[in-house]
């Protein structure tokens, strides 16, 4: 796990600490994302972790150990790192980026070749196609897809994600985040992300933290941060369409009831309260069934979730 205790840093000459006092836990196999408005201290705090800023005060521990105490590159090479249009060495194939740790760390060269194409096979990319080719012949997704197998490649327990997705076109991200979302839960990995967009710290994490002005405002669980953002701050940042957004992330099926619709259309499966939504604003329907289950999903229902069981007193 991860954790800042008090952990702030100041530069000199600037009004406020880049990041004051911060307390936070980042719980072993989750991902927490930190957001917040430009300046706010996000890529600062997550720098703090592997060392490539040093605190002024307080102290910032990964897996128990004060990373102060740690050597830095012993460090670094136990925490993966991905970066917004991800560093890959542009001179060097794709497999060679791959094996970057593990030859630093020195593993025989079987174990490295067999690594590289475990993790290209991992995030996606079929390594007969691409483990010989350079990173400027591949497209920005791809590039990325190569930066997370680099980080992978040594096993590290904790990874650090700076606006991972940010050189990636919004159609393909949307896809790259689920699945980059799904392969990091698999592992079990301990991942702290920078992202300044929302949908992407919905889609990614386990808790968000929005931090101001190097403080934290709220760190929760993305459905009660858009449920019930702490203040006016927090409500403005998530947005107006917060409600859609937790709308997106609700099962349909946990919150359908028993009941016909007949002549109405009929939800996938796995679909949310949002795609139930929509799907009564398309039809003209105040209740949609729920494909192969003898179940329906009603606009009442949709509206009580949207405010959601956490709603506060007025
Ligand atoms: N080396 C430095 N010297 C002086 N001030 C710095 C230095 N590095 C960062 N800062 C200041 O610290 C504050 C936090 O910077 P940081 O990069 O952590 O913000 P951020 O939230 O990641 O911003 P962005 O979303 O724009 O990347 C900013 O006000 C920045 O100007």
């Amino acid at each position: 796990m991860i954790r800042f205790e008090a952990a702030s840093r100041s530069y000199p000459g600037q009004p406020r600490p880049a990041v004051d006092a911060l307390d936070l836990a980042v719980e072993a196999g989750t991902t927490c994302v930190l957001i917040g408005p430009s300046g706010c201290g996000k890529s600062t705090a997550l720098r703090m972790v592997n060392r490539l800023i040093v605190p002024s005060a307080g102290r910032v521990l990964v897996e128990g150990q004060d990373v102060g105490g740690l050597d830095p590159i012993a460090l670094r090479r136990r925490i993966g790192y991905v970066l917004q249009g991800v560093g890959l060495f542009p001179h060097r194939s794709v497999a060679d980026n791959v094996a970057t740790v593990p030859g630093l760390l020195g593993w025989p060269r079987r174990r490295i070749a067999e690594r590289v194409d475990a993790m290209l096979d991992l995030v996606g990319l079929d390594p007969g196609a691409y483990r010989e080719r350079r990173p400027d012949a591949l497209s920005g997704g791809q590039r990325q897809r190569v930066g997370v197998a680099r980080a992978l490649a040594a096993d590290p327990p904790v990874l650090l994600m700076d606006e991972p997705f940010g050189a990636v076109d919004p159609v393909a991200r949307g896809r790259l985040q689920g699945e980059i979302r799904a392969i990091l839960g698999r592992l079990g990995k301990t991942v702290l992300m920078v992202t300044h967009d929302m949908d992407e710290a919905v889609r990614m994490g386990d808790r968000i933290a929005l931090m101001r002005e190097g403080r934290i405002v709220q760190a929760d669980a993305p459905a009660r941060l858009l449920a019930r953002p702490a203040d006016a701050f927090a409500a403005e940042f998530v947005g107006g369409d917060r409600l859609l957004r937790r709308l997106a992330l609700l099962p349909a099926e946990a919150h359908a009831e028993a009941g016909s619709a007949p002549g109405a259309p009929a939800l996938a499966p796995e679909a949310s309260l949002k795609d139930a939504l929509a799907l009564m604003l398309a039809s003209g329907a105040d209740r949609v069934g729920v494909a192969g289950s003898p179940r329906i999903v009603t606009l009442a229902a949709v509206r009580a979730a949207a405010g959601g069981p956490e709603r506060g007193p007025p």
